[in-house]
């Protein structure tokens, strides 16, 4: 099954809404000169919430075919959960994608593998995909068990979601020493992490199943190192931090067939 690339843009806490819309309408300009395919890579920006109703209006408005998200959704519904943001309030707001279960709110926020699947579940529920984080630390990696410990991690984050919702998560891996740190996985080294992802998933579901899901690789991507990480069987897109921030590099990210030539 041929799967539609994902570029995706973590702006973390980032950019005010002013910002972001310049971010976005830059962007979209670039994206625009270079006759962008859209339906060929899609690309994505993951906003924090204040500035995603700005976002809402400049992407309606300009009819902009760039796709929008949050970086992280309430498991409840509502109620008395002070500081929280709904996944209704999210859908309202034309939201495509939100990101669950990231490294950082992991390990800042005390995300377990049940909030973080409790989480996938609340998106779905709002008609959202969840992009799902996984990966592993560099303690771990240097223990040579990065597959055993994602796989794991998978298994807990997707714990109970359905194969009706599964089909259409996304998912991300990005083991946190590259997170930040200017220190890129090898294509090799995020193949076989995102190759054992997709194939728990057929373990979990079934082939047909996980021959369909986007699994993205994130940490320290680049303009520089997309296309060879974008060439591996099994790696369907990026979800880019610092690099997003910069629309003139993020445009360049998401145009990586362009220099996937020569490779
Ligand atoms: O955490 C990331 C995206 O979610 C990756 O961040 P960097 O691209 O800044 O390493």
């Amino acid at each position: 099954m041929a799967r539609t690339p994902l570029i995706a843009g973590n702006w973390k806490l980032n950019l005010d809404h002013l910002e972001a819309t310049h971010t976005v309408q830059k962007l979209a300009w670039l994206l625009r000169d270079a006759k962008h395919d859209f339906a060929d890579v899609e690309v994505a920006v993951l906003a924090s919430f204040t500035s995603i109703r700005s976002v809402q209006t400049l992407v309606d408005a300009d009819q902009l075919e760039i796709k929008y998200g949050a970086q992280d959704i309430s498991q409840h519904a509502s109620g008395a959960y002070t500081g929280e943001v709904a996944g209704s309030q999210l859908a309202k707001l034309g939201v495509s994608y939100v990101a669950v279960g990231h490294s950082e709110r992991r390990e800042y926020h005390g995300e377990t593998d049940e909030v973080v699947a409790a989480k996938a579940a609340a998106a779905f529920e709002s008609g959202i995909v969840p992009i799902v984080c996984v990966g592993e630390g560099l303690d771990v990696r240097k223990e040579g068990r990065q597959v055993e410990y994602t796989l794991a991690q998978l298994d807990g984050s997707l714990a109970g979601l359905p194969a009706d919702k599964a089909k259409d998560v996304v998912i991300a891996y990005e083991p946190v020493w590259a997170i930040g740190t200017g220190e890129v996985a090898t294509p090799a080294d995020a193949q076989e992490v995102c190759a054992a992802i997709r194939g728990r998933l057929a373990e979990l579901y079934d082939a047909e199943l996980a021959d369909g899901v986007r699994v993205l690789y994130g940490g320290s991507v680049k303009s520089g190192s997309i296309a060879q990480l974008m060439a591996e069987t099994d790696v369907d897109g990026g979800l880019v931090g610092g690099a997003s921030l910069d629309p003139e590099e993020f445009a360049k990210i998401a145009r990586f067939r362009a220099h996937q030539v020569g490779l």
